[in-house]
């Protein structure tokens, strides 16, 4: 995946604020970060400067296989020198309604330290990079095609009880903070993102419902927008125009 990021992106945050801010969803693309702890991005990358967040969680604990924590722990943190104090997982002990009011204020006090930058244009915070595993219903982080959360503007995380994937209790980052970020990179992989991969590059027009597919409301307002997918995620586009 390119190593997942720019490497001179990567370069700037750190020199700009002496630091790194990334959210991970969950996910398949999990295992592309493998990359980074090869050569030469092993030898290059500065761990120490990494802030490490999740886009959302499912509400189980962290030890549970579907734990989104979980995922990352065992397939990157457990590899990597991110410090642990820079390490920003959702409560797996509150109800959704208080993991996500908690871990909104500990991302307003990262923005208070100058951790994160807030976007000029909404107040939003501005991460460095959002990493996103699109679902093959057109999902990113646990925003849900049709789901009254993809409306939620007034808070930076939000939560649901009705997924319609099990887990049904979860924690998001709303679609205002994912649009904010600098750098939003959305990944699919796999046959059962091609209806989906579809929808989001090739639907357009008055009577393509983009609620259908969250994936298509994915626009960073002040920032990049990048897709990997693999040959069978892309095998219905049509690419025209
Ligand atoms: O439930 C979830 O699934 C999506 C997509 O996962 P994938 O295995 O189809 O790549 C993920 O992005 C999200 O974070 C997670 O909670």
């Amino acid at each position: 995946m390119a190593a997942v990021y720019d490497l001179k992106q990567r370069e700037i945050s750190v020199k700009e604020r002496g630091c790194f801010t990334v959210a991970l969803s969950g996910g398949s693309l999990i295992s592309f970060l493998g990359k980074l702890y090869e050569a030469p991005y092993d030898k290059t990358v500065d761990w120490t400067k990494w802030y490490v967040l999740w886009t959302d969680e499912r509400a189980v604990s962290k030890s549970h296989p579907d734990s989104n924590y979980k995922l990352t722990k065992d397939n990157f943190l457990s590899k990597v020198p991110i410090l642990n104090n820079h390490v920003y997982s959702i409560n797996d002990n509150l109800t959704v309604e208080d993991a996500a009011m908690q871990y909104e204020f500990a991302i307003r006090q990262l923005v208070k330290a100058r951790i994160l930058n807030v976007s000029s244009i909404n107040d939003c915070p501005k991460f460095d990079l959002v990493l996103l595993s699109v679902g093959s219903n057109g999902s990113v982080a646990s925003l849900f095609p049709h789901h009254p959360a993809l409306e939620q503007s007034d808070d930076w995380i939000t939560y649901i009880t009705d997924s319609s994937e099990p887990p049904p209790e979860r924690i998001t980052f709303t679609l205002p903070v994912i649009n904010s970020a600098s750098n939003v990179v959305m990944l699919a992989s796999g046959e059962d993102k091609a209806t989906a991969m579809h929808f989001a590059v090739d639907g357009s027009g008055e009577e393509f419902d983009a609620s259908a597919v969250p994936a298509c409301l994915v626009r960073p307002v002040d920032g990049k927008l990048v897709w990997f997918m693999d040959m069978l995620a892309a095998s219905k586009l049509q690419l025209s125009g």
